[in-house]
């Protein structure tokens, strides 16, 4: 297989835009739904590399393009693909179960053998972008099996690989019939890069037990300590990089006049109510929509908040309307939605104001000025990028965060709200408790979260992965002075 031209190639399974059709019958790209996508892009841009992904739609048949600067290679996937592939394997197998099975994950042949043939397609494509001895950036758990493809197509190049969501702790992985192929998959990379230190423990102790593999024993350090796994002659290494945002722009945008303005406007709209409370999610299950939704029903019976003061604006972003856990959750939660605003709501007054939609960035921007209390209940998150952006644009130090434990944001945003979202009391009172907060000690505890936010952003990130994945592996294992043992 030739080499191609890009020294520097994100492979991710989306492009950073989708190919729309508009009813006209013309095509237009619009931005990719996702923390994913968010975080990257900012990134790419600045290394003016290549990114391998799908268009978004199906059987469309694309050469390499270059927008906004940056060099698409569009994967073409088939209808029949994108449901056994990505609604399938990738959104009914791998995520209920990297989720801690919040929904039953499918366990289906025709699925899996999709996921491979995709995986290679991806490979082959990546290997025809690269320039040799390029660096090659692998996102995700659609294309878990693309580091082992790619490197026996291309042994020059250094692959990087991160999982953007959870790794799933052992007694759940072990359910995954091709648990061996993923785990010997991931292995094709010379670094696995994890949001937090669990997940390269749990991914170390399955490289022993599933690959018959040696590996270091040593607590995974956040961006440090580094765990190893040996391949034959190769170590490859196993961190954690909790992943972030380009805070220091979001804190730019937030501080311009026009976001400002819209705040107010916003809250004008709203009725200028006293507590606006803010959801911003794509309709996923995992996001705890429902949990924030019935904490509010309650909150409001008990009369423990008075609906003519407080409001909530759910944004809820469109995602993988054709899974059939998905469509079941949508019809769950607006029913929640009419049954609070049904109770408690007043003509031209709703509590919940909902829209399923995906909102601009600027728009965005200024709901997270106006929100007085940010409502972040996921029952699991690899992250959580939406927690971060609230933060780095409360430049006022204004607003509070309510925060579920289960987000890997958690572990580093100590002074939310933080909250269990399988505990309805505590989600109650913690909601209380923001909405009630004092100014100076809410002030404080948003300065502690602003100095975590703006210090760590995704720039940090990158450049932790990056410069650990370019550090030779051999040398890199022994300067980290972890052991490798059997
Ligand atoms: O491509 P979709 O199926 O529409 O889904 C969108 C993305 O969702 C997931 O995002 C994750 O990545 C974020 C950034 O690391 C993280 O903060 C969040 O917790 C994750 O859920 C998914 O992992 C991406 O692959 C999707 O593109
Ligand atoms: C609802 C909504 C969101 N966004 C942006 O999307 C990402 C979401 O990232 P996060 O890590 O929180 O979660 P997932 O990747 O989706 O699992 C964040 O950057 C939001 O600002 C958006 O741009 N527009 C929307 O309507």
């Amino acid at each position: 297989m030739g080499s191609g031209a890009s020294e520097f190639v994100v492979v991710a399974n989306r492009l950073p835009v989708d190919l729309e059709t508009l009813p006209d019958g013309s095509t237009r790209w619009k931005r990719s739904p996702g923390g994913l996508v968010t975080a990257l892009e900012p990134i790419l841009r600045g290394k003016s590399g290549a990114w391998v992904g799908w268009p978004g739609v199906a059987d469309t048949d694309l050469g390499p393009i270059v927008e906004d600067g940056i060099e698409l290679h569009p994967v073409r996937l088939s209808a029949k693909e994108v449901a056994d592939y990505y609604e399938g394997f990738s959104n009914a197998t791998l995520w209920p179960l990297y989720h801690d099975v919040i929904v039953k994950p499918v366990y289906d042949r025709t699925w899996w053998d999709a996921y491979v043939e995709v995986n290679r397609r991806f490979a082959e494509a990546t290997s025809k972008a690269a320039a040799h001895g390029a660096t090659v950036w692998i996102q995700d758990y659609q294309l878990q099996l693309v580091p082992k493809m790619l490197r026996m197509l291309r042994p020059d190049l250094t692959i990087g690989f991160f999982l953007h969501i959870p790794f799933p702790p052992v007694e759940l992985f072990m359910q995954m019939p091709w648990r061996t192929e993923i785990v010997e998959g991931l292995l094709g990379a010379d670094l696995i890069g994890f949001h937090l230190p669990g997940g390269a423990q749990n991914f170390l102790y399955l490289a022993r037990r599933l690959a018959g593999q040696p590996t270091s024993r040593g607590n995974v350090g956040v961006r440090s300590k580094l765990g190893v796994v040996q391949v034959g002659f190769r170590n490859v290494r196993v961190g954690a990089f909790p992943i972030s945002i380009d805070s220091g722009k979001l804190d730019e945008l937030a501080r311009t006049k026009s976001v400002r303005d819209r705040a107010k406007q916003l809250r004008k709209e709203l009725g200028n109510p006293q507590r606006i409370m803010l959801g911003v999610d794509r309709l996923d299950y995992t996001k705890g929509i429902d949990v924030r939704l019935n904490a509010i029903r309650e909150l409001l019976e008990e009369g423990r908040i008075d609906p003519a003061e407080n409001i909530m604006v759910q944004l809820a972003t469109p995602s993988r309307e054709r899974v059939e856990s998905y469509v079941q959750m949508r019809g769950d939660i607006e029913k929640q939605v009419g049954r609070i605003n049904g109770e408690f709501g007043q003509v031209g007054r709703p509590v919940v104001h909902y829209l399923h939609r995906a909102i601009p960035r600027e728009e965005l921007t200024a709901f997270f000025v106006a929100a007085d209390v940010m409502l972040v209940t996921p029952l699991r998150d690899g992250m959580n990028l939406v927690a971060k952006e609230y933060v780095a644009c409360r430049t006022d130090l204004g607003g509070a965060l309510v925060l579920s434990e289960f987000t890997g944001a958690a572990a580093e945003l100590r002074q939310a709200y933080l909250t269990n979202p399988h505990d309805l009391e505590d989600v109650k009172d913690s909601m209380v408790e923001a909405l009630t907060q004092d100014r100076e000690a809410g002030r404080r505890r948003m300065r502690g979260l602003r100095r975590q936010v703006l210090a760590h952003d995704v720039d940090r990130w990158a450049k932790s992965f990056l410069s650990a994945l370019a550090r030779d592996s051999v040398a890199g294992a022994a300067l980290l002075g972890d052991e490798v043992q059997a």
